[in-house]
């Protein structure tokens, strides 16, 4: 293939040629965007051996066309677009896949790539505006683009998406009501087509929408094709006749192999010209029923797989004699009817044939394919703050839910507890009391907070795929985002108990009593993150969260003695955030009280500090709990953070 002449870079949008000056990729129309030959994919099977998924698939996209992927069920549609967009996990990769006529890069060409998955994986209380904003602010450079610029495009990708009158309204998903599905999809396609891609590849567009959504996202995705110069490539299940008319190729799979590859318009004339006239006015419809394998009998089985054996045969024989066997049409490949400037007389084994890359059967490398980041870690670190924070904001369920729970709990606590004084009972109830803040700064906050963190984790996974950010950024963001929406119910149920129980009424005791508040948070919040990235199931992890703060509960030193746990089961004591939180808790509010015991008393603590003494509380001091506390908040996120780079970077198999 011939080297690209940078001269022929052409430029999205007129008038910012000099940002668009540094893009990598040309979108000279004669030269195929991505070119594939070759591709075989196997996989391994429950009895040890290989499976070929994709058998010697070969072809080409061009700039400004659409193609789509067709095959029936189980052919290797979604297989063959994992590969081609470097998304493929597993398994073993035979092939060669030039990107602009090189063997690809993996972090320009994920950069270079817009990818739609078939669930729209977007923020649901976020507007369609908003979320096409975060999209620009990570992945446009703050160099090359202010703000404003940034805004414009926005406001642009809307208006050509047929978005502008739905760009207030929130995305929405299955318990919040949003835009429409099809103004979904072509939201997806709005967040990645903020960057500028040189291809757009959409895993089965129309899936869940109605025939008109369909169309129109289909259309849409011809027109961005067209005006942005993109290689389009999509994935589809049974398009409409109106559909098929919008394709400018088709690439037709079964069972994995290719039985077609070529201008949509000329595949009803191809299959008729080898025995196979059209017997469905649905094309689609047509093509499937040629291609699949019917299993109603062993007879029929057999007959359908020679059937689609012959197909995939004439294919093969078709590319490599194009002297013989020539395109009924003398158009050229694309059929798009634009300009495209390729000579009329060439015909379809010639352009293939041009396609043959210089390196074949080589096997896949695997590579963590991961984007080099746009902008600086602190602007990318405060767009994702922002839009964390709006989404906790605007989720009302969790907001409600802390005030609420913080209210409840300071009430309940407070008037259970109430004025505490210094009789003999005082004791328990000021232990019981101490006891209960440490429960209700673990458990009711640990929960609801890994319940969001890890309900987050779609998101993520594509943004991370598309190299929107940086995974540091994302997890700061994260953590300080959250802090706030939990400190301030907290605080509040902190001073309301505090005031309510009559704690000892001392400024310094207040404050202690609040800096041990804050480490036990810290440690809870520290420990959802902990878990919300070590599972992948919301399930798992709600098992998970309450039995082990429950085993923890044990060693906090009020249902068991400190001293008398079982030795081989102490040590757990020492990495026990509700330890160290009781324990400084009993000792700040127990020294320095005197308690009247009644005269026939036998077991009454006179001091606070013989209460101390009997619970075992005093072994590491106030100071101490909260440094230790603090240190295993930060161990625990620094877990949490390792977990995360670790999960979230699958690695690819990329050639
Ligand atoms: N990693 C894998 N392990 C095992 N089998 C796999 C793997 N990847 C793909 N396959 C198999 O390859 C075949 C093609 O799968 P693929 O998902 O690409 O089909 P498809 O044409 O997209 O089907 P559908 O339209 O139903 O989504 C299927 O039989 C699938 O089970």
């Amino acid at each position: 293939m011939s080297d690209i002449n940078s001269s022929n870079t052409s430029f999205a949008h007129p008038g910012d040629e000099e940002k668009f000056a540094e893009a990598p990729y040309t979108a000279d129309p004669r030269l195929p965007i991505l070119s594939w030959d070759n591709l075989n994919y196997d996989v391994k099977t429950k009895d040890g051996g290989t499976r070929r998924v994709l058998h010697d698939i070969s072809g080409a996209i061009y700039p400004g066309e659409l193609v789509a992927i067709m095959g029936a069920s189980g052919a290797g549609k979604t297989t063959l677009l994992n590969i081609l967009s470097g998304r493929v996990q597993g398994g073993r990769l035979y092939g060669d896949i030039k990107f602009n006529g090189n063997k690809r890069d993996a972090h320009s060409f994920k950069r270079l790539l817009a990818f739609v998955e078939q669930d729209d994986l977007m923020h649901a209380s976020l507007t369609v505006e908003e979320t096409l904003l975060a999209s620009a602010r990570l992945r446009l450079s703050d160099t090359k683009y202010t703000d404003e610029d940034k805004k414009t495009r926005v406001a642009e990708i809307l208006r050509q998406l047929r978005l502008t009158h739905v760009k207030d309204t929130p995305i929405g998903g299955h318990f919040e009501r949003g835009v429409s599905g099809g103004e979904r999809k072509r939201a997806s396609i709005g967040v990645e087509l903020v960057t500028d891609p040189a291809i757009l590849m959409l895993d089965e567009p129309s899936s869940g929408l109605d025939s008109t959504s369909a169309e129109m996202v289909v259309a849409l995705s011809k027109e961005m094709s067209r005006k942005r110069n993109l290689g389009t490539l999509m994935t589809i299940h049974q398009p409409s006749t109106e559909m098929v008319g919008m394709f400018d190729k088709l690439i037709l799979l079964s069972q994995g192999k290719l039985v077609y590859m070529g201008p949509a318009k000329d595949a009803v004339q191809y299959f008729t010209q080898l025995g196979h006239p059209s017997t469905n006015p649905n094309p689609a419809n047509f093509f499937i029923d040629l291609m699949s394998i019917d299993f109603a009998s062993d007879e029929a089985m057999q007959a359908s797989e020679l059937r689609v054996q012959k197909l995939v045969d004439a294919f093969a024989e078709f590319r490599a004699s194009g002297e013989k066997l020539h395109w009924p049409t003398n158009k050229n490949i694309t059929g798009s009817g634009h300009d495209t400037p390729v000579n009329g007389s060439q015909d379809i084994s010639e352009r293939f044939n041009a396609l043959k890359p210089d390196i074949s059967d080589e096997q896949a490398s695997l590579v963590v394919t991961e984007p080099l980041p746009m902008n600086r870690w602190i602007r990318e670190t405060w767009v994702l703050f922002e839009r964390d924070w709006k989404l906790q904001l605007r989720n009302s369920g969790l907001v409600n839910g802390l005030v609420a729970q913080s209210l409840i709990s300071m009430l309940f606590i407070g008037f259970v507890f109430f004025k505490l004084g210094n009789s003999e009972e005082s004791v328990q109830n000021r232990i019981g009391a101490l006891f209960a803040m440490v429960l209700l700064s673990v458990f009711p906050v640990a929960i609801p907070v890994m319940t969001m963190v890890l309900s987050g984790r779609a998101v993520l996974l594509r943004e991370r795929s598309g190299g929107a950010y940086r995974m540091s950024s994302y997890f700061v963001s994260r953590v300080l985002s959250i802090i706030p929406l939990v400190f301030v119910p907290y605080f509040i149920m902190y001073i309301g108990i505090y005031f309510l129980v009559k704690f000892q009424v001392d400024a310094g005791k207040f404050f202690i009593g609040l800096a041990i508040f804050v480490s036990i948070l810290l440690a809870s919040l520290a420990f959802a993150f902990v878990v919300a990235m070590l599972v992948n199931s919301m399930e798992v992890a709600h098992i998970i969260t309450p039995l082990t703060l429950a085993m923890l509960m044990l060693f906090a030193g009020n249902m068991a003695n400190a001293h008398s746990i079982t030795p081989v089961l102490r040590w757990i004591k020492y990495i026990c955030m509700m330890y160290y939180s009781y324990s400084a808790f009993v000792q700040n509010e127990f020294s320095g009280l005197t308690f009247n015991c009644k005269e026939d008393s036998v077991s009454c603590y006179r001091t606070g500090e013989e209460v101390i003494a009997g619970y075992s509380l005093g072994n590491e001091t106030i100071a101490e709990c909260i440094v230790i506390n603090l240190a295993l908040a930060v161990g625990m996120y620094a877990a949490a953070y390792m977990l995360l780079r670790w999960k979230i970077k699958p690695r690819y198999l990329f050639v």
